[in-house]
């Protein structure tokens, strides 16, 4: 019976199934992107990655993000350190190019973890900061945007590939993120939805950070919403430009470059290899 191989990977628990179309087309439907992603109906993930051929000459692979809703993202950091890792490993080599939607991000082995596999710095490009380009829905301050519930006030606007407003609390831990994330992500200030990040100050180049993710709810750690975080605190003279954010997961090292691209650092993790059954994809 015809299946198709798949990877399950994570950063920091923030999980993946990475499927392989560059040889082969895959005829992923948003319903069928849901199905894999679904955690009792197929493999489960919080992201589905799909390697494809690249379309620039400089890149060495081409990475789309769907989200377990079934929508197109233009960024995961988590993901881009997992795909990287994969394909230096095909061409033995510790540096390669990942496009993706909003563009291209060099990627670099910085290390070895304590699991054995690679540490991963990767160039995620620009911080945009226009309220145009988070994109909201009117013109405004984008390190204070008028938009909250409750608790969760006066975030700090940025893109990263994809859209984040990160919200400064005292105490993170006691905001009920699953019941004002979702309400958030859907408030009509964001035409194209938004990641909502919850960050707490722990010390001077420390953030604990909590995010519900766009089209995927709570995850154990999101790599753009860390620098989405980073970038924010960073603005408000929160932080230096190079900061540890602590997530659930585990801790990404993030640092906003004078040319306005912000590096992440973190590990990678593979959990198995398996088959998707073909009536998973028909
Ligand atoms: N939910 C995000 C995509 C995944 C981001 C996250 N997993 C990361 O590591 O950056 C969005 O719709 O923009």
């Amino acid at each position: 019976m015809a299946t198709t191989p798949f990877l399950k990977m994570h950063g920091l628990g923030n999980d993946f199934v990475v499927l392989d179309a560059r040889t082969a087309a895959l005829d992923l439907t948003p319903e069928r992107r849901r199905v894999i992603a679904d955690r009792r109906l197929g493999v489960g993930c919080d992201q589905l990655i799909v390697l494809e051929p690249p379309t620039e000459r400089e890149a060495d692979v081409f990475m789309r993000i769907y989200n377990p809703d079934g929508g197109e993202a233009g960024a995961c950091g988590n993901a881009t350190r997992c795909v990287a890792s994969v394909v230096m490993d095909e061409r033995k080599t510790d540096h390669v190019t990942v496009q993706t939607i909003a563009g291209l991000l060099d990627s670099q082995k910085t290390g070895m973890g304590s699991n054995g596999l690679p540490v991963i710095s990767v160039d995620m490009g620009p911080a945009r900061l226009d309220w145009r380009e988070i994109p909201v829905r009117e013109a405004c301050d984008t390190n204070h945007m008028p938009v909250g519930i409750g608790p969760l006030q006066d975030p700090v606007g940025t893109n990263m590939g994809n859209p984040h407003a990160t919200f400064f609390v005292d105490d993170a831990a006691a905001i009920p993120l699953a019941e004002l994330g979702p309400k958030l992500e859907h408030d009509r200030f964001f035409p194209e939805r938004a990641n909502i990040g919850v960050a707490q100050l722990l010390g001077d180049d420390k953030l604990r950070l909590r995010v519900w993710e766009r089209g995927a709810g709570i995850t154990l750690a999101c790599g753009s919403g860390a620098c989405a975080a980073v970038v924010a605190a960073s603005r408000r003279g929160l932080v230096p430009r190079r900061a540890d954010v602590i997530l659930e997961g585990g801790t990404l090292t993030i640092e906003w470059l004078r040319d306005d691209h912000v590096l992440m650092t973190g590990g990678i993790a593979v959990a198995f290899k398996g088959e998707l059954d073909r009536s998973l994809l028909t």
